[in-house]
């Protein structure tokens, strides 16, 4: 497994800062953090400690046990680690903390603070409770103070350009505080928190990562409706509404109408407003959402009526919210107080342009509104970072931070670590790739800070602003006429000290107060991202080229123990087998042999030129079946063609016998007829009841067979399982034939009569519990035999010609798979379904990260845009490979019972 961790390095004296170093660690799954701890030290320059015991490392204020094991909480991808020391800058949650106010807008956004003690002074000062980066604000701007009751009160402190709460001057006199009552100081807003939202459920996968469930359903909202038009009158409250306002707020909507009409109008904006809020989340909100992580997050989907719709700040606006900016003459009370400025990114993309500081703290906020709000899996990121008038060191400090966003990760088979353009080569690459993904799955939104960085690429972006490519630039330079012609929407910071925001498109705004957070603030908020994983298979990704079937069926770590425990699960019919081959784009890709909605005949067949993974599918198939049944419920006849392609699973449990045709016709012979009495055996035992309906039956009465146990089945073929234990309930059977189309050929002297009992499996014994997978190197010889005819679920690996993929899964698209896939092809499934699949490796050897030493690499964010190192796939030479693991394990789980 690998896992992304930062070691903060520590401090040299009191007060000076800590030295951090992301790192990536490759290290066996279960690997303690005490086989680690020296290598992290090392990473950050820490040498001299020989043993784990004297290497210390925190999580945040508390100490990490030794023992912990890497990928668990809290070593998960993205996490904080402090070495010797505790994290100096741990926000602890405070205990006993009365209320939490939130910095909900302005240039210095996001801030969470847990109040506590009596007083509490904000200002632009480091020396204040809550520090703000906001020049408007005084040094010491307000103070809140805090009642034993829980009650907060609000006074100025003589601020030079005084505080507004909920658009009314305050006063130097204690004022209440409601929660939700805006305080608005300089640019920014800040208000008390209600009651924080309950958090999501989270499972940890043990791989570094924390599944999240699917997201909530959407609010039933469809865009422009509801709050945009104020009722004439105040009604009573519709029930919606009024949850939303209370829990914006915090505070108690009200109940009765008042009488006063201008009240009613008032009331009714109020709602709008807070309602407007809630819809497009602020920071504050947004950090919470991510560290919960909370209700909210990755709610929009693409059809999410306001997906790709992001906030750029607030102000008053008029209530024709789909209209044009507030006339002139429009009475202040008619406008809705600091409701989010949105943008509709899909509507042609946005130019952001301004001083660089604030610039970069305004996209900053937007990203962190895409990322919180959208699933990974629901839009991609790609964030250009190459204008050759900044310093390359400086581009990749200004985004760092993203490199924990799980947006960027390719999953599209982009050709490098994290979809970044952080020098013009990297550019150039990731806007080719956007420009040449033929058929987008889904949204990509495309940060280009400054110029693209070559000619080569602003043709590139020019081509993709010219839209056409589900493609959504957001470009940023430091004035108006640096941007590129035709974006769909321009927001300039203006204002004295760059805190507002003029917005120029089809809803122009003037005058806004900006959305802008920190560096930390967002490295934070993104690291809080790094480990969430939608619990759904990430759809719409590439079909991988090389997969794992132990990392498929959860078996990384195979044991007796887990096998065991699987089959202790399992119902007490032999209802169902399915054999886990690989995976498509979407999902798990699964054969199905046996289930209560198919028919009884189910058979498969493979076929593909040489080389194109044939056998190693049939070993797959025959591993996934042994491990979804116990040995005596389900066998397996393993029957090769030429060579020893399947003598590899002959230590599998289930295996009764293994057959190399070509080598010993006698046996083949033996075989053919062992196939045919046992078809006559099962006809007479069953008398006409399908093998499900009459082993349900049979279950209860019959003494279950003993486990085959752990001989292995090499050697001269066996009969049968089924045929040896005449007088038990026979297993399931599956006969797996490798080069099927061998045995069809002239010269072979035990194809014949094997190929007479194959076809009557393929007639007779679906319903008899009998099953065949047969795999054909030549569809021309194979087409038209009862196997062929008989087979439900057909598998086109790559072939040489049209025609034979044709033959396979009746479309021709297998001829144009590549060499270098093998294991790739198109599944034809009973429904008519066709799927493009990969197969699952179980021949590999163990990969070599689960025996090798661990080790820590220092991350560069400069290079991420570039292609992973290649190297042949990373096994053992000579070590056992995971099919032999998987054998020993099943066999030792059979024995236990
Ligand atoms: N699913 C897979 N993933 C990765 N590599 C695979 C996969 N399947 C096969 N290979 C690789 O391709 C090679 C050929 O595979 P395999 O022997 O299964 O092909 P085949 O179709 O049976 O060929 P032939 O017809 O010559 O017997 C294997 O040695 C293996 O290295």
């Amino acid at each position: 497994m690998q896992i992304r961790l930062t070691v903060l390095r520590p401090r040299t004296g009191p007060g000076a800062p800590a030295t951090a170093t992301d790192v990536l660690v490759t290290a066996p799954v279960g690997t303690a953090l005490g086989a680690l701890s020296v290598a992290l030290a090392g990473a950050v320059g820490v040498r001299g400690p020989r043993s784990a015991t004297h290497v210390h490392l925190y999580a945040g204020s508390e100490r990490i046990d030794d023992r912990t094991p890497l990928g668990h909480p809290p070593l998960l991808d993205g996490a904080l680690l402090s070495l010797g020391e505790p994290d100096p800058q741990a926000q602890a949650a405070p205990a006993g903390a009365a209320a939490e106010l939130r910095v909900v807008g302005g240039p210095d956004a996001g801030g969470v603070h847990r109040l506590h003690g009596r007083q509490i002074r904000l200002g632009r000062s480091s020396e204040a409770d809550v520090p703000l980066d906001d020049p408007d604000v005084s040094r010491m701007h307000l103070a809140l103070q805090l009642a034993a009751d829980g009650s907060v009160t609000v006074h100025d402190l003589g601020s030079t350009n005084g505080t507004l709460l909920d658009g009314r001057p305050l006063a130097e006199e204690p004022q209440p505080l409601p929660p939700g009552a805006l305080l608005r100081l300089g640019e920014s807003t800040v208000a008390l928190a209600a009651a924080p939202e309950q958090a999501r459920a989270t499972t940890p996968d043990g791989l570094g990562h924390l599944q999240v469930g699917p997201p909530a359903p959407p609010a039933v909202r469809p865009a422009g409706q509801a709050e945009e038009q104020p009722p004439p009158a105040a009604p009573s409250t519709p029930s919606r509404t009024r949850s939303l306002l209370s829990r914006t707020l915090g505070r108690t909507a009200p109940t009765a109408a008042p009488a006063d009409p201008a009240l009613q109008l008032q009331r009714a904006r109020e709602r709008q407003a807070a309602a407007l809020r809630e819809r497009f989340p602020d920071p504050a909100a947004l950090l919470l959402g991510a560290l919960g992580p909370g209700p909210r997050l990755w709610e929009r989907l693409p059809a999410h009526p306001d997906a790709l719709v992001v906030r750029l700040g607030t102000a008053d606006l008029p209530t024709r919210l789909g209209g044009a900016a507030a006339a002139p003459d429009e009475a202040p009370e008619a406008l809705l107080p600091a409701v989010p400025v949105t943008v509709e990114l899909a509507a042609g993309g946005l130019g952001l342009a301004g001083p660089r500081e604030r610039l970069l703290g305004l996209a900053r906020a937007l990203l962190a509104q895409l990322t919180v709000l959208h699933p990974p899996s629901g839009l991609s990121l790609v964030v250009i970072s190459a204008d050759g008038r900044a310093a390359a060191e400086q581009r990749a400090e200004d985004w760092s931070w993203a490199l924990w966003l799980p947006h960027l990760r390719p999953t599209r088979g982009q050709d490098c670590r994290l979809l970044f353009g952080l020098d013009p080569a990297q550019a150039e690459q990731r806007l080719t790739e956007l420009l040449a993904d033929p058929e987008p799955v889904g949204p990509t939104v495309l940060l280009v800070d400054g110029d693209p960085g070559s000619a080569a690429a602003r043709e590139a972006l020019a081509r993709l602003l010219r839209g056409g490519h589900a493609v959504h630039p957001v470009c940023l330079a430091e004035a108006p006429d640096q941007l590129p012609p035709g974006l769909g929407a321009t927001a300039v910071i203006t204002g004295e000290v760059a805190t507002q925001l003029s917005l120029r498109g089809p809803r122009p705004v003037e005058g806004a107060a900006l959305d802008a957070v920190s560096p930390a603030w967002a490295e934070r908020l993104a690291r809080a991202l790094a480990p969430l994983r939608e619990t759904a298979p990430v759809s719409r990704g590439p079909i991988p080229e090389a997969l794992r079937l132990l990392d498929l069926l959860e078996l990384d770590t195979v044991t007796p123990a887990k096998l065991s425990a699987r089959w202790a699960g399992l119902p007490s019919t032999t209802g169902t087998a399915s054999a886990l081959l690989g995976t498509t784009r979407d999902d798990l890709c699964t054969v199905e042999l046996a289930n209560a909605e198919l028919p009884e005949q189910q058979h498969v067949l493979v076929g593909g030129a040489r080389g194109a993974g044939k056998s190693e599918l049939l070993r797959t198939l025959a591993a996934s079946l042994a491990v979804g049944e116990r040995p005596d419920r389900l066998s397996l006849l393993l029957i090769g063609g030429a060579g020893p392609s399947l003598a590899a699973c002959a230590e599998l449990p289930h295996v009764g016998a293994v057959l190399d045709a070509a080598a010993d016709p006698r046996q083949a012979l033996l075989t053919a007829e062992a196939l045919l009495d046992e078809l006559t055996h099962r006809e007479e035992l069953f008398r006409g009841r399908p093998f499900a309906a009459w082993y349900a039956e049979q279950a209860l009465r019959s003494t279950v067979v003993a486990p085959r146990g752990a001989t292995p089945a090499t050697g001269p073929a066996a009969p049968p399982a089924a045929v040896a234990t005449a007088t038990a309930p026979p297993p399931r059977l599956v006969v797996v034939v490798d080069d099927y189309d061998e045995l069809l050929a002239p010269q072979s002297p035990a194809g014949r009569p094997l190929a007479r009992a194959l076809a009557a499996v393929a007639q007779r014994g679906g319903r008899l519990g009998v099953h065949l997978v047969a795999a054909t190197g030549r569809p021309e010889l194979t087409v038209g035999t009862e196997v062929d005819n008989a087979a439900q679920w057909r598998i086109a690996l790559r072939t040489d010609h049209p025609g034979d993929s044709d033959l396979l899964v009746h479309v021709d698209d297998a001829a144009a798979l590549p060499d270098s896939t093998p294991g790739r092809g198109y599944l034809r499934r009973p429904d008519g379904a066709v799927l493009a699949f990969q197969t699952a490796r179980i021949t590999g050897r163990i990969p070599r990260t689960a025996t090798l030493r661990p080790t820590v690499v220092a991350l560069d964010p400069a290079q991420l845009g570039t292609p992973p190192t290649r190297r042949p796939v990373r096994e053992l030479g000579n070590g056992p490979t995971d099919l032999a693991l998987l054998a020993s394990a099943l066999q030792r789980a059979a024995a236990s019972g």
